[in-house]
């Protein structure tokens, strides 16, 4: 039931702006729906603040150190300069204590740099893993939160990618880029001011080369923000196009799939590489411009040393001095656009990590949850009470419905397909709520109650029976975490699943790998069962699996379903007529409406459409 509802094309502007080379309908980003999930003004600002908020002391001792590691450095050009203007002439008249003052003084500061630089770096490599780890556990507590209607239009594929790429993105950013502007931004602060102390006239001069710098930097910006959002998107691509891909390996198989998903994959994949090309050649155009308006600025300030040299108003230790520092200005500029290329992917990424975890989920928690009255037998009565309800983004499939079930009543659904009866199930397990309209345990809205009260109340088990990787036993005690083996065999006696369990490699504690490809269809079902056994609700919902068992398989199914639903409210969406037989209810849906209701006798014996359904069944056996 599971749907990818993708809009046609949310391509914007920008992104369709194509690098030559390359086919335009294949450069086009991928349609995605992400322009669904708004970004609050501020929200990836906020979002970074209570990253590092907590971390604050260790930033702040991180800055301290790289400060004493930049004066170590920068010391070096000046004690070069003192060295030639004092050093030098002092050993000209015989006294090497000035020179030998200042080659100690120089050593001492470069030992000084390199404890300080490995310091910064312990520091800093704590505070990145404390917020990697701290921003994927948010994502994947919020993913886990979220409602199923965002798990349908957001496919898990991109929720990965937020997980993994974007914050890759951003441990690229926080592991180096960080560090490359603090250095650059203190080694620009302080040689500037050790420019204009040296020589202020010379100073001012090279200063000035930052004004067309800013310029082509802001420009770079503007320019590639673009660009790297359109490169996040392409990267989310294509791990949605490989998750898909995988998870549905077995319909791929089937249907010879291989070369169109080659071809699709193909066509994002060049997408991915056009994005991360034009970022580049941003990168490459900022990093050419920047370095020939330094190369041309340290000329034209050179000249002037020298002219001013030649005039006797500056000494040659200075401009030696000047041009060592001008050097160590300008050089970083290179880091500057590794670091600007960082910040742009890393901006990018943290506003799409930043609209997931702002989207509020739909199915809510209460805020003031109620519990559900006291109770001296298992089942519940369940009461829809004139619900409504439409999906997201189709038409109402609910017109007003009304169904009371009481406590301990066992519930067939049946109805072509498409009448919705999955869709009832899952307003019962509170996947989704009613658009209008309320739904009820014992009185009480299921709105009202709790996780943990819902969870005691009302369990579905989906026709997929999914197994996590683990054991057996482990898949079977995920109906009631903490259960201990007796209570776990327990269960599974109960089913009839115990007997093939025990035949398993290494019985309960066999891993049943991924989708539990060890076992088969029905005896993950008797799994299924058994986990919903020791789960105990007062409410039941099997989606009964579609797939044809064998005979002596389905009556296994059939004695472990009256097992597993004795004495509670169920409801079976049945879709083999022989489960029926053991509901005492019928409901035929037809088009959201109920329009037949009895027992399985009574429709039998009133000859609508449950009984030609039934007949035509019977006749099939014969
Ligand atoms: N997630 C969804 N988003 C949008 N529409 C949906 C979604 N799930 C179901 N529908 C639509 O709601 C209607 C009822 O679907 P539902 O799955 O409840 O039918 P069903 O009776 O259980 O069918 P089946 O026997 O085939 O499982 C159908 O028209 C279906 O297309």
């Amino acid at each position: 039931m599971t749907t990818t509802c993708e809009p046609a094309d949310t391509r914007t502007k920008d992104a369709r702006t194509q690098p030559a080379g390359l086919p335009e309908d294949e450069l086009a980003p991928p349609p995605e729906d992400e322009e669904d999930i708004p970004v609050p003004p501020g929200a990836p600002s906020a979002l970074l603040r209570s990253l590092l908020g907590p971390l604050r002391g260790r930033i702040a001792a991180a800055i301290a150190v790289i400060l004493l590691q930049q004066a170590a450095l920068q010391a070096g050009p000046l004690l070069v300069a003192l060295a030639m203007d004092r050093g030098i002439p002092a050993l000209r008249d015989n006294d090497a204590g000035p020179l030998v003052a200042v080659i100690v003084a120089y050593l001492g500061c470069a030992l000084l740099g390199t404890l300080f630089q490995w310091t910064f770096i312990r520091i800093s490599a704590r505070i990145n893993q404390d917020v990697l780890m701290d921003l994927r556990g948010r994502i994947f507590r919020h993913a886990q939160r979220l409602s199923l209607d965002f798990h349908e239009r957001y496919t898990s594929g991109r929720i990965i990618s937020r997980a993994t790429s974007d914050v890759e993105a951003l441990r690229e950013l926080l592991s180096e880029g960080l560090q490359e502007l603090l250095t650059v931004s203190l080694s620009v602060c302080s040689i500037s001011v050790i420019l204009l102390v040296l020589d202020w006239q010379l100073g001012l001069a090279a200063l000035l080369a930052f004004l067309p710098l800013c310029v082509i930097t802001q420009s770079f910006r503007n320019r590639s923000r673009l660009v790297y959002r359109r490169s996040r998107t392409a990267a989310a691509s294509l791990i949605v196009r490989f998750t898909e891909t995988m998870n549905g390996i077995r319909p791929v198989k089937a249907f010879r799939l291989e070369p169109t998903n080659d071809a699709a994959f193909g066509v994002v994949n060049r997408q991915s590489a056009a994005a991360t090309a034009d970022s580049l050649l941003e990168v490459a155009r900022y990093g050419g411009l920047s370095r020939m308006t330094a190369n041309v600025w340290t000329t034209g300030v050179v000249v002037l040393g020298a002219y001013l040299v030649t005039d006797g108003s500056a000494e040659l230790g200075v401009l030696t001095a000047f041009v060592l520092y001008l050097h160590r200005l300008f050089e970083p500029i290179d880091q500057l656009a590794m670091f600007l290329n960082s910040y742009q992917s890393a901006a990018a990424a943290l506003e799409k990590i930043a609209g997931l975890l702002a989207h509020e989920p739909t199915v809510a928690e209460p805020a003031d949850p109620a519990d559900l009255p006291a109770s001296t037998i298992k089942g519940r009565e369940v009461h829809f009470e004139k619900t409504r309800f439409a999906y997201r983004t189709g038409k109402e499939v609910l017109p007003p419905f009304d169904l009371l079930l009481s406590a301990g009543q066992t519930v067939a659904v049946v109805g072509a397909t498409g009448a919705g009866k999955s869709t009832v199930a899952k307003l019962l397990a509170r996947f989704y709520d009613p658009t209008e309209g309320r739904i009820t345990l014992d009185g009480v809205d299921l709105r009202d109650l709790s996780g943990p009260e819902l969870r005691r109340g009302v369990v579905m088990v989906t026709q997929e029976s999914f197994l996590f990787s683990g054991t057996v036993a482990e898949n079977i005690a995920i109906g009631r975490p903490g259960a201990d083996r007796a209570e776990i065999e327990e269960a599974a006696r109960a089913i009839g699943a115990h007997e093939f369990i025990a035949e398993l490699p290494d019985g309960y504690d066999t891993d049943v790998r991924k989708r539990g490809g060890r076992i088969s269809a029905g005896q993950r079902q008797l799994v299924a069962f058994a986990r919903a056994l020791l789960a105990d609700p007062a409410v039941l919902i099997l989606d009964e699996a579609t797939s044809s068992l064998d005979v002596p398989g389905e009556q296994a199914v059939q004695q472990a379903m009256r097992t597993v639903l004795a004495g509670r409210t169920a409801v079976i969406i049945a879709h083999r007529l022989s489960t029926v037989e053991i509901a005492d209810r019928v409901l035929v849906m037809d088009q959201g409406r109920i329009v037949e209701d009895g027992t399985p006798r009574e429709l039998i014996d009133r000859a609508g459409r449950f009984a030609r359904l039934h007949r035509a069944w019977r006749d099939s056996l014969v």
